[in-house]
């Protein structure tokens, strides 16, 4: 692992622990260890690699086409199937240091690495479905890793806005369709909106409101910034189109992708890992840092965040991702 890698690793800060989401009993049932790269320490926050050994599954096929991102799902042998969750690379507010929530803003440079290295991170992990916010940040991020990855599908942005938007984008050629993944983007996985705190320095803002009253705003569950929506609120839209929309997708065996904020993520992994209210405050993710879950039988494990592309760990995590792998080392690129 790089300095720089490890650094990067290193920076998404979780809890002690997490557990396994069964969706049919609609309960967690299993607490699993979340240990950081090296160690297997229950008392250790640092969020890394799973000390458990990967699940066997028989075998998926790597190349999985829907056709509209929505539903029609043809039959698959396994039910496995992978979630890799994105926040944006740096945005060129992130990088001044200003409260952006809602606020459309690019990606700088850096974050163009950003996004280009957590694609080299994922390119030998199956992804059928990508969901992004409707933000241009997390738009970009997805684009650029999806030019790392090894099977070069095309990411094609669905527009479903109305319906000459989808009856103009439509794609004649069934054996295009199948060389191209689905982009779906959805409002309800934007930024926490940050109200009036938004375009506001942190640093001034914190000098000015104190230190606490910042850290309350941009870490609490409960309590919103003025005018805006705290991580709850955040929640009630975002996990809901996750158990809506992504879930489906993952239960009928398709991999999905989601490329979105750091608050709306942060809902999202405090629901997948039944984080509480108090627990939920320290966790970070840093830009551009892709986690793996794998999901089966209802459940949810979390496999930390694929270090490099190459990492062997990341592969024996389950007999599928290691077969796929195996596929596109056998592929002509
Ligand atoms: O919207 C923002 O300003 C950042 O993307 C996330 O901000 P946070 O670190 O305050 O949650």
């Amino acid at each position: 692992m790089t300095a720089a890698a490890a650094t990067a690793h290193h920076a998404i800060v979780s809890t002690r622990s997490t557990r396994l989401w069964n969706a049919k009993n609609s309960r967690f049932d299993k607490n699993v260890c979340l240990v950081s790269v090296g160690s297997c320490c229950p008392g250790n926050r640092k969020l890394g690699l799973l000390c458990a050994s990967g699940s066997q599954s028989s075998v998926t096929e790597p190349v999985q086409q829907p056709s509209n991102g929505k539903g029609d799902h043809s039959p698959k042998k396994s039910k496995e199937s992978s979630l890799i969750l994105i926040r944006h690379g740096e945005s060129m507010w992130n990088e001044k240091n200003l409260f952006t929530g809602c606020v459309d803003v690019p990606l700088t440079p850096k974050g163009v690495q950003e996004a280009i290295e957590a694609g080299s991170r994922i390119r030998n992990l199956p992804i059928d479905v990508i969901y992004t916010s409707s933000m241009v940040r997390a738009q970009m991020t997805a684009m650029l890793a999806m030019m790392q990855h090894r099977r070069k599908k095309v990411p094609i942005i669905m527009h479903n806005e109305s319906e000459q938007a989808h009856s103009w984008s439509k794609i004649y050629s069934e054996d295009t369709k199948k060389l191209s993944i689905p982009v779906i983007t959805a409002w309800q996985l934007n930024e926490r909106m940050y109200g009036e705190l938004q375009g506001l320095n942190k640093q001034e803002t914190a000098d000015q409101f104190g230190k606490e009253q910042v850290h309350e705003w941009r870490r609490s569950y409960g309590i919103p910034p003025p005018n805006g929506e705290s991580l709850e609120m955040c929640a009630e839209r975002a996990v809901s189109y996750f158990n809506d929309q992504v879930v489906p997708q993952l239960t009928s065996g398709k991999h999905v992708m989601v490329a979105a904020h750091a608050n709306s993520l942060r809902s999202i992994i405090m629901h997948l890992d039944r984080l509480t209210s108090q627990e939920v405050i320290s966790l970070e993710l840093s830009t551009g840092i892709p986690m793996l879950y794998i999901f089966k039988e209802g459940k949810f494990v979390r496999r930390g965040s694929p270090v490099g592309p190459s990492e062997a760990s990341v592969y024996a995590y389950t007999k599928n991702l290691a077969q796929y792998r195996q596929k596109l080392d056998s592929m002509v690129q």
